[in-house]
């Protein structure tokens, strides 16, 4: 293993309108707008809900990015007052790993070629980002940005980027043990925008983390991409479900359901450098998912996101929620859509007594399209799963959000946990045919397509 990683940072979406996907963050999923900040040439607008952060990035037209480069040339990088416009870019960096100066085209990450929206960097916070780069680029990684020290008032960071090999994913190692801040130099500070604000009086949304990523590849591609981020990252490969194959991953091919996912999870197997997220050390682990598709089950979802993309990346991110019922309530009443189950799917035999089993209202779980998979393996390791008192079975609950952007090139989910750490067989087809039948069916009404534009920073349409 090359690189220690020792949490994941934040993702960064590449979006055309920052606001309006900072928007639907803010008003329908709860996020909170915390840190924002604009360079010659970007905007970034930072959003959290619990440890989950999203990074919105948009590119500024010509114009706009002209008057921000003049806007600097007035600009005296050694003056950091807190009096400065707020739109300034107050942090300074270096291409090139020596002492840190202005420099506003740092982006913490990469620019993206492609055209549609996309989620394409995970960033991860690592101990030694020199220490890092030169293992990594020795295996023969390739850097986009070499280890470059960032500062503001509140301290520095050192970041690099690295390209992964899936598509446009790339992957920011940042060092912030020498930042005081809240997210990264340069970014101002955001109050009273999020959490609670223009959503629904009194919804609970208990989202606390990011719980996987998963990426849509091309055919046959998933070897060469979990032997990166094994060798490169230490990511361990685990087994979804009982009927997985280790060289094939876990197949479903009938029924019109061609789909091959192979799962990998990184901070178990860190050695060092582990640093938990959570200040009370119950470390949420994120999950990679690769999927692909297979051939004769017909058009797909895989296949069309890596159409539409443009390449493989990441098709959507699950968000741990610790109630989903009421998490779901909450971000539909706020306009939340998410793709609905197969109307077949709550009256399969022994369904309804499942959900029962499990506590669970069928009634409310198919108001809101939740899918619930009973976890029958037994514990391999012979440790005791966490479950709440009461509780005597393992199981999973998961919906769907329809694409958040334009395209149908990303898409959020809300998983609910109890005790079940895989992703159950009986969910993974009812969300493909999930999303099957909302393509097929009503592709016109996604959220994404038509919702107002509204400036995240004045509140103004
Ligand atoms: O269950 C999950 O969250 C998965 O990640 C499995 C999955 C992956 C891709 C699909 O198009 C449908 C289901």
């Amino acid at each position: 293993m090359a690189a220690y990683v020792s949490r994941l940072n934040h993702i960064a979406l590449h979006v055309a309108n920052a606001d309006r996907i900072a928007l639907d963050l803010v008003a329908k999923f709860r996020f909170k707008l915390f840190a924002a900040r604009k360079t010659a040439g970007w905007r970034q607008l930072a959003l959290r809900k619990g440890s989950a952060v999203f990074l919105v990035n948009e590119r500024l037209e010509e114009e706009e990015e002209k008057k921000e480069k003049k806007k600097k040339k007035g600009w005296n990088p050694g003056v950091t007052s807190a009096s400065g416009s707020a739109d300034d870019d107050r942090s300074s960096g270096t291409g090139g790993g020596g002492s840190a100066r202005a420099d506003s085209t740092c982006l913490y990450g990469a620019q993206p070629s492609g055209r549609v929206d996309t989620a394409c960097n995970v960033c991860f916070e690592v101990e030694d980002v020199h220490g890092a780069f030169s293992a990594l680029r020795e295996r023969g990684c390739r850097f986009l940005v070499p280890p470059t020290p960032v500062e503001d008032h509140e301290g520095l960071v050192l970041y690099s980027v690295l390209k992964s090999v899936v598509g446009n994913v790339c992957h920011t190692l940042v060092d912030r043990t020498g930042y005081r801040g809240d997210f990264l130099p340069g970014f101002r500070e955001v109050r009273g925008i999020g959490d609670g604000e223009r959503a629904p009086e009194g919804g609970a949304c208990s989202v606390t983390h990011f719980d996987h990523v998963t990426y849509a590849c091309p055919r046959r591609m998933t070897p060469e991409v979990m032997k990166w981020y094994e060798g490169n990252f230490g990511f361990q490969r685990f087994l979804i479900g009982r009927n997985e194959d280790v060289n094939e991953g876990f197949v479903l091919d009938r029924d019109g359901i061609g789909l091959r996912l192979t799962a990998m999870e990184f901070w178990k197997c860190s050695e060092s450098g582990v640093k938990l997220p959570f200040r009370n050390d119950q470390e949420p682990d994120c999950k990679f998912v690769i999927a692909e598709s297979l051939p004769h089950q017909g058009p797909n979802q895989v296949d069309s996101f890596l159409e539409q993309h443009g390449g493989a990346g990441i098709q959507h991110v699950g968000l741990y929620t610790q109630d989903i019922v009421s998490t779901a309530r909450t971000l539909a009443q706020a306009g939340v859509q998410f793709v609905s189950p197969p109307p077949a799917y709550y009256s399969q035999v022994g369904k309804q007594q499942e959900i029962l089993d499990a506590g669970h209202d069928p009634q409310l779980l198919s108001q809101h399209g939740i899918l619930l998979d009973t976890d029958l393996r037994q514990d391999a390791s012979g440790s005791t799963p966490r479950l709440a008192s009461g509780e005597n079975k393992r199981y999973l609950l998961q919906v769907f959000t329809k694409p958040i952007f334009t395209e149908d090139t990303f898409f959020l989910e809300l998983i609910e946990r109890r005790g079940a750490s895989g992703f159950g067989e009986g969910n993974i087809r009812a969300l493909w045919r999930s999303v099957q039948s909302y393509m097929e069916g009503e592709g016109g009404d996604s959220p994404g397509r038509g919702t107002e534009s509204v400036s995240v920073e004045t509140g103004q349409r």
